[in-house]
């Protein structure tokens, strides 16, 4: 498109970037929740995509910390894309997307990471489905047998203004454990995670938030809704986030969860995909898997800092060749030295393995299998066994798992 400028989006414009919000999500945030909705633009880099002067393209790209195996790295989570129907394919995004990674270099940023709302989009940009989540659904009409005994310490019911003291340092834990979580500050918490009400749920009670204190410790955050009076559907508890220092904390959350009075099923979406729920139950078909999709995808912008700074299940030396046509910093064949020491240099070895940075970036936080994607045919292994030692690097002991929804 000739006239296209892409700039900063000006505070003065939050309004505009709402109205686009609703007008490409096809939602309507009305104006009594709009204040709520304004945190997310006014705390990113709001990239701009303007024509004759007018916004007709935005991308909003918050600051945040991804948890990537041992450590937690600096990455520009990318949000409320958005394109107006009349302006749409004619490269718009792709112009928005270049400025995000050039802002991400400048900055320093190694990663970047997304929720796409169609998972057609963002592989051509580099970005590769990196973890997946499941929906469970548990009968709780009759009681929930466990088959590990439930830690016996009290759990108290706390207020939002706790959360971050309360809840922050189980969360920490939690991330540092698993893969995939982002660091939350206080308004992440209590705007993000943790709203008073959830606007696109509004049948259901103002959030619980449940505690098990201490170390081991655990929480759930949970909303909850009556029977229905016209249908008899039983009251139904709906977890948000439910996070436990060790298994005995987590049977103690779900026993909870599921003896609240007037209820008989809990929905839990967003949970790991190796969540423990369906053994701990000692009646499984109690825990029924409902739904399995994408999560967050991740892009590598500095893959030889990204590879250096993750931690490594094993010691093993790699090259692996990677394809990268948006960051040509990145297209090179890289050493990959793992170990406690991890090394990442540019090499003019012979490459054992060639991928597309996108492929790098699903199987980056361990979620994804190298071995699957020489099946697939989109990484190639030069090197009879390369896949399988890549595997074995990139293992981690929980899989990767997003429950921060931007
Ligand atoms: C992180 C998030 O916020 S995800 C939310 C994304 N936003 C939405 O889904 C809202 C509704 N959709 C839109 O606003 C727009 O259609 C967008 C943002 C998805 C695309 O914007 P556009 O300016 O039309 O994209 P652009 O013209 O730069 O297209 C770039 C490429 O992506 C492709 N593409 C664009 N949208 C899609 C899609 N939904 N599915 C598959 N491919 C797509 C185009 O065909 C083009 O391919 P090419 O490079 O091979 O020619």
């Amino acid at each position: 498109m000739s006239d296209l400028e892409i700039r900063s989006v000006p505070e003065s414009e939050l309004e505009r970037m709402l109205d686009i919000t609703d007008l490409v999500f096809h939602v309507r945030i009305e104006d009594d929740v709009r204040d709520r909705f304004r945190w997310v633009p006014r705390r990113a880099e709001r990239i701009g995509a303007y024509s004759g002067g007018t916004l007709v393209g935005q991308l909003a790209a918050l600051p945040m910390r991804l948890s990537v195996p041992g450590a937690l790295l600096d990455c520009s989570a990318v949000t409320m894309v958005g394109v107006l129907p009349t302006h749409r394919r004619r490269g718009v995004l792709t112009a928005m997307i270049e400025r995000m990674h050039a802002d991400a270099v400048e900055a320093g940023r190694p990663v970047a990471a997304l929720w796409a709302s169609q998972a057609g989009i963002y592989g051509r940009y580099g970005f590769g489905q990196a973890d997946r989540s499941i929906t469970l659904e548990v009968d709780t009409s009759r009681p929930l047998g466990l088959r590990v005994e439930p830690d016996t310490r009290p759990l108290r019911l706390i207020e939002r203004d706790e959360i971050p003291t309360v809840l922050g340092p189980l969360h920490e834990r939690a991330i540092a454990r698993r893969p995939g979580g982002l660091a939350r500050d206080d308004e992440w918490w209590t705007e993000g995670i943790a709203p008073r009400v959830d606007h696109w749920h509004d049948e259901y009670s103002e959030v619980r938030i449940v505690v098990l204190e201490g170390d081991p410790g655990g929480y759930a955050i949970y909303r909850t809704r009556g029977e229905n009076e016209d249908t008899r559907a039983p009251g139904i508890v709906r977890l948000q986030e439910l996070e436990a220092d060790d298994t005995a904390v987590e049977a103690a959350l779900w026993r909870y969860l599921a003896e609240i009075d007037l209820t008989g099923k809990i929905q839990a979406a967003g949970r790991p995909v190796d969540d423990l729920l369906p053994l701990l139950a000692s009646d499984p078909d109690q825990v029924t898997i409902e739904g399995d999709w994408g999560a967050l995808w991740v892009r590598l912008v500095d893959v030889p800092f990204a590879l250096r700074k993750r931690s490594w299940a094993g010691e093993d030396s790699l090259v692996i060749e990677v394809k990268d046509r948006r960051l040509p910093s990145n297209e090179e064949r890289w050493r990959l030295t793992t170990g406690g020491d991890p090394r990442c240099e540019a090499t003019a070895d012979a490459p054992d393995l060639t991928m597309d940075v996108a492929e790098l970036g699903s199987v980056y936080l361990g979620g994804t299998q190298v071995r699957r994607l020489v099946r697939a045919g989109l990484v190639t292994e030069h090197t009879p066994g390369a896949a399988a030692r890549l595997d074995r690097a990139l293992e981690v002991p929980l899989t990767p798992h997003t429950n921060d929804d931007f």
